[in-house]
């Protein structure tokens, strides 16, 4: 299909990096919305799309990518794929990918400023100016130097949140699952309860997995130190809002900054619903960790060129759900590109097809994983789009979908 035919949909605002690459490309069908959609709209939206571009708030549910039927690929414009069925859409041949450093420094960044902002009292003491108060006083409100910061997931952000700590004269200890290499002077606990008792501020950079749903609850918080903090911009089901409402009531914890929330409204029209929003001793932000211009821009370039370089070359480095292919540039000939169930006899049922045909492979990648197969081919023959090739390689058992490049 020509460049011009393809047609890309960007949702969530995007950045003009993303559509400027597209068009630079050659991608001149680029739709972008600023907002999400719901599942109805979507639905019917994504019907005749070729790529979509997502950030958090997008559902790409099975059902939803069930309706998907022209789709190539998928962006998420962020870290987290949370937000779709990466094994559905793997399923339907579908890669997702995504930019996994890109806001890194700016998620470590606010948690960092917000460390401080707690430290101080300032969410109280903010809520009381707005209202005419005055609350000039120092009681409870402590410098950072010399606070222990615990991070729980010592990942990208959790290693970056850890060397800006440092930074400022913050001790730091880490839990993570996997042993993970101390930078700085930080030191990692062998449990999450040691971390939990030592700590002055929590903050929880974990991806959202069926391990982390729901881990931090009145138990964790329990054994938190009395008057610490708590700070959470990983996904809103890693802590239970009610469990920390109540630690927040009886003075356990003493103040929190929670970015990200188990509902959060899917547009700017609804309404953020929480028993948090009368809490004035919580910093709520709207999920905006990884909202700053530089991150975006970052973001916008980088997915883009991933989308584009799937699409032009069938490269699949970076997939988040799919069998890595590092493809080199298709210099002359043709591309076959055959995503199928991992089963035995696929490459050479495709191997078949091409030498009754004559074809000579210049070229042959193939990845699986437990669930599928990517098989690439170059053949040195330019192949006529009418020879029915692609044809023959659909109806190998186990057959996807075919993609072919001229
Ligand atoms: N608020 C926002 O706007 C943003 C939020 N995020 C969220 O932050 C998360 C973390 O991002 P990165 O640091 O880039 O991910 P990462 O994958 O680099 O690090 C996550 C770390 O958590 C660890 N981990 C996993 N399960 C754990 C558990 N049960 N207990 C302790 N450690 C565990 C992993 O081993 C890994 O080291 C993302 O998955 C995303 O959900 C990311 C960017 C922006
Ligand atoms: O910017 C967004 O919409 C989502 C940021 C985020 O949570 C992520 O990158 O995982």
């Amino acid at each position: 299909m020509p460049k011009d035919k393809i047609k890309v949909l960007l949702l969530e605002n995007i950045h003009d990096n993303a559509v400027g690459y597209f068009e630079a490309q050659g991608y001149r069908s680029v739709e972008r919305l600023k907002g999400a959609l719901d599942a109805d709209e979507l639905k019917a939206k994504i019907a005749d799309v070729h790529m979509v571009g997502i950030r958090s708030r997008t559902k790409l549910t099975a059902d939803v990518l069930q309706a998907a039927n022209k789709l190539m690929c998928i962006g998420a414009f962020c870290i987290g794929t949370n937000q779709i069925d990466l094994t559905a859409a793997k399923k339907l041949g579908i890669p997702v990918f995504n930019a996994p450093y890109s806001n890194t420094r700016s998620v470590a960044e606010l948690v960092l400023g917000e460390v401080i902002m707690l430290a101080r009292r300032i969410p109280e003491k903010n809520w009381s100016t707005h209202n005419g108060g005055w609350l000039k006083t120092a009681d409870g409100a402590v410098e950072v130097r010399g606070k222990t910061l615990g991070i729980i997931g010592y990942g990208h952000i959790g290693t970056q949140l850890s060397i800006l700590a440092e930074a400022i004269g913050m001790k730091v200890r880490y839990y993570d699952i996997v042993e993970k290499l101390a930078l700085g002077n930080a030191r990692s606990c062998p449990t999450m309860e040691e971390l939990l008792a030592d700590s002055d501020f929590v903050s929880l950079h974990v991806p959202s997995t069926p391990k982390t749903k729901n881990m931090f609850t009145a138990t964790e918080m329990a054994q938190m130190k009395p008057g610490a903090m708590l700070l959470n911009a990983s996904r809103g089901n890693v802590v239970v809002i009610e469990d920390l409402v109540k630690a927040l009531e009886s003075g356990h914890i003493a103040g929190a900054a929670i970015d990200v929330f188990p509902s959060e409204p899917a547009s700017t029209r609804d309404m953020f619903e929480s028993p948090l929003r009368n809490m004035p001793n919580v910093i709520l932000t709207p999920h905006i960790g990884g909202s700053t211009l530089e991150a975006q821009a970052n973001i916008g370039t980088e997915v883009a060129e991933k989308l584009v370089k799937y699409s032009d070359n069938g490269s699949t480095l970076g997939a988040v759900n799919f069998p890595e292919v590092q493809l080199p540039l298709q210099e002359t000939g043709s591309r076959f590109m055959h995503i199928h169930n991992n089963v035995p006899g696929v490459l050479s049922s495709i191997n078949e097809v091409l030498s009754r045909r004559s074809m000579n492979i210049t070229g042959q990648y193939l990845r699986t994983d437990g669930d599928v197969g990517y098989v690439v081919v170059d053949v040195q023959e330019q192949v006529e789009a009418g020879l029915g090739i692609r044809h023959e390689l659909e109806q190998i058992p186990g057959t996807i979908r075919t993609r072919f490049l001229l």
